[in-house]
């Protein structure tokens, strides 16, 4: 089995003291390394949270979080890169005396040509404080490639790029990934933008973790079945509507699909995660290289 990026054993998080609500809530799931995932999930779900836990800024309250072998994950600062959504940089710095900085600050793996690169296309005498948004972004990204981590957490880290920025440093991030093995969790609303460059998804609603796995292997647990309305045991549906006669409904398959009385299709990516996030009762699926393993039954397998 490849090793683990991210593992999740029950893990827990509740912000303050008391009775406060849980931000995350038994989550178990395994993300092996090497692969770029994305993290979706409505406003408010805990992807933040769960990126803050897996970077250790965060303890969490109840369960564990072991990062690339370790369980002290924020021992781990060099071989992580976490990008949050606020992109704390130093606004008194320079773009150029930032870029200084993360090399004075990873001596020993700053990949300066990446970083150069990524932030090429800012005015490099510019105060950080006196940068757009979106040309934050660009100066946090070009940090966090340059650091050359084993693992980067992004916290919606397109979100304030314009389209162009947004297709060249996705690009970089996937030729990243490839060529160095870098494991890439990146939370993002945009569904379209993930569906062809991430080959790992997970689906967090409620605190909860509701898919897990393989992109591919996730869309092809389940179907879209059109026709007249019929039975559709025993798939287990996460949707469905009715027009007419005619019933759509997007099930998780549970044994061979009937084509002589349903026409069967793939559903998209989006399609997919919209109807889970519209059906919070839909049971969760994590594929076999997701689901968490106690070190114990790891070791006497
Ligand atoms: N510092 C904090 N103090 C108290 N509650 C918090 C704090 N940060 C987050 N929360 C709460 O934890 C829950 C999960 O928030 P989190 O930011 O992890 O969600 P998210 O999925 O990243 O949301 P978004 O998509 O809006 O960024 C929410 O109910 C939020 O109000």
């Amino acid at each position: 089995m490849t090793g683990s990026a991210i593992e999740a054993n029950g893990l827990g998080m509740k912000y303050g003291r008391g009775a406060g609500r849980w931000a995350l809530r038994d989550c178990s799931f395994r993300l092996p390394a090497g692969r770029v995932c994305a993290l979706v999930g409505p406003n408010g779900a805990g992807k933040s949270t769960l990126l803050a836990l897996a970077a250790g800024l965060l303890g969490p309250t109840e369960g564990s979080v072991r990062v690339l072998g370790s369980d002290a994950p924020g021992a781990l600062r060099e071989r992580i890169a976490y990008v949050s959504q606020d992109k704390p940089l130093y606004p008194q710095l320079t773009v150029a005396d930032t870029l200084w900085a993360g090399q004075e600050l990873n001596p020993a793996s700053w990949d300066r040509a990446t970083a150069d690169r990524v932030a090429s296309p800012l005015p490099q005498h510019a105060k950080v404080r006196t940068l757009s948004g979106g040309q934050r972004t660009r100066l946090a990204l070009a940090l966090a490639l340059g650091k050359r981590p084993s693992l980067m957490l992004l916290d919606e880290p397109m979100a304030d790029l314009d389209p162009l920025a947004r297709h060249q440093l996705m690009g970089t991030l996937m030729a990243e990934a490839a060529e160095h093995s870098t494991t890439i969790v990146m939370s993002s609303h945009i569904l379209t933008e993930l569906e062809g460059a991430c080959d790992y998804v997970l689906l967090v609603d409620g605190g909860r973790v509701r898919l897990g796995g393989e992109t591919d292997d996730i869309v092809a647990a389940h179907a879209v079945l059109t026709g007249q309305a019929g039975d559709l045991a025993p798939h287990t549906v996460v949707e469905s509507r009715t027009t007419g006669r005619q019933l759509t409904a997007l099930v998780r398959k549970e044994g061979p699909v009937d084509d002589t009385a349903w026409d069967v299709t793939e559903p998209s990516l989006e399609e997919l995660l919209l109807a889970h996030l519209r059906s919070p009762d839909a049971p969760p699926l994590l594929t076999p290289s997701a689901h968490h393993e106690t070190r114990e039954a790891v070791a006497s397998a």
